[in-house]
This record gives C-alpha cells, structure tokens and sequence, in this order.
C-alpha cells in the first residue's frame, strides 16, 4: 500500500480525481468500481468540473457501484443510484448501459445479487476501484464479520453504520436496514483499488488499517494483501493516525 498526503477534504478530492482521470487518459475502456457516502462528493464534484472544461469523455467507461440499499426506490434522493446521478452520471457522457448498480428493488435479492457478480464478470472484472473507509472498518457494505471470501451478497447493516448514515435521512427511522453490497473478494480481485479518507473521525480506523492485524473483524484490514492499493489521506485524518514509514512515498 502506498499513502499520498493531502492538505485536506478539497485537496484530498482534487488528488483523487487526478488519480482517476490519468487511469482515464490512460486507458479510456477503464472499468471503473465507484463508491458513494459522504468521502466522494468533491472527488466527483471535481470530475465534472474536469469534464466541462477538458471534455475528459466516459463514453468507453463501464461502472460497478460498489452497494445500494435495499427496499429504497432508484428516484428515491437516499437511493445510491440516485447519489451517483446527482453527483457524477448525469453531468459526463457515459451511456447509461454501461452504468452498473445492484438494483436494491430486486424481488428477487439473491438472483440479483448472481446477476451483479455475472455483470463483473462478463465485463473482465474492475480494473481500479474507489473505496470509502466506514469508521467500522466497513468497504463497500461489508459490516465486521464478513467472510473475506464474499462475493456480492444481502447485508445486514450494523446499528454503527446506520448511525453514520443517518445524517443524510429526515429520521432514523428512515436509514434501511439492508444492502446489497459487492464482497470482499470482489474488491480484493480489482486490479487496483484507491482508498480515500478524510477528517478526524476517521483516525482510529485507518490506524486499525496501517497497524493491526489482518482479521474479518475489520474487513479493510484484507487490503493490506492486496498488491496496488493508493490511499490519500488528509492531515485531519493523519493527525492521530500512526503511519509506518514503509507507507509514505
Ligand atoms: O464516506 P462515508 O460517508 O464516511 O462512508 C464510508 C463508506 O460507507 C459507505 O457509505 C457504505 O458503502 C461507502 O459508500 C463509503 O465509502
């Protein structure tokens, strides 16, 4: 793993999607794993921005979403679909067939969740994936306690996680209970994964990543074993992060 240093949440943003636009530039068929949550925002606020003015196309780019709640309508404003129209699809050029999300309103779940694997697969799997860190360890949906060897699957999500995503429901009540969510081994089988984490309530958990063991406890802890993961992380984040010298560039 390698750790790139950003001033802060702007900065963090800005390095990510100049990280992303050169794999772009680099290979513009790229598949692309995307992750939504509160980190991306300005990642893909800045995306856009680089779209109207560079016109960096996506017409050749294929995307996986890494979850979506289930039971939450696609135009419903909480739904992960819904995010990733507002905040990145409907402002570049990607055809809408080559967009992937698990459809959370899926009658049947497991058959879906079959389905999203086979999509991945058929498609070559994910050449980079972007990654949100939960405070719980969690990448994707994967709660502690996943088997490391998940593939898409129904998850129950922990009362922890709710919490944390309360803030962009009107009441509590409202933050599902369930997603569907990309496994573990999916993440792990993407060539390449950027993780991005910011501010300070993020600290203990990517100290946990750098420092402790490897343990389904905290899911992240895998990415240690993974052979390209970039991480960019700010100075609120790294200010009571301990970082081990072998991570710094
Ligand atoms: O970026 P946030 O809102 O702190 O969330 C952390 C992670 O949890 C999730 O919301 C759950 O998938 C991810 O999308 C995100 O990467």
């Amino acid at each position: 793993m390698k750790m790139i240093t950003a001033k802060d949440y702007s900065n963090m943003s800005e390095k990510a999607a100049a990280y992303l636009l050169d794999k772009i530039k680099q290979a513009p068929d790229l598949t692309l794993g995307l992750a939504t949550g509160g980190t991306p925002i300005e990642t893909y606020k800045c995306l856009v921005q680089d779209h109207k003015k560079n016109n960096t196309t996506y017409q050749h780019i294929t995307t996986f979403n890494l979850d979506e709640y289930i039971g939450v309508k696609a135009e419903d404003p909480n739904s992960y679909y819904h995010y990733m129209k507002e905040h990145l699809f409907d402002h570049v050029d990607i055809p809408k067939q080559q967009i992937n999300i698990p459809n959370g309103m899926a009658s049947d779940l497991e058959q879906e969740c079959k389905e999203y694997e086979q999509k991945i697969a058929d498609r070559g799997g994910i050449d980079l994936q972007l990654l949100g860190l939960g405070s719980n360890g969690h990448i994707g949906f994967n709660e502690p306690g996943t088997a490391f060897d998940s593939t898409t699957h129904v998850i129950e999500l922990t009362q922890a996680t709710r919490e944390a995503n309360a803030r962009f429901f009107d009441k509590m009540e409202e933050v599902p209970k369930q997603a569907i969510t990309m496994g573990i081994a999916n993440i792990m089988k993407s060539r390449e994964i950027l993780l991005i984490v910011s501010g300070e309530k993020k600290s203990k958990a990517l100290d946990r990543l750098l420092n402790g063991e490897i343990d389904p406890s905290f899911p992240a802890s895998i990415l240690k074993k993974h052979p390209n993961v970039t991480i960019i992380a700010d100075e609120a984040v790294l200010k009571h992060t301990r970082v081990p010298s072998t991570f710094l560039q």
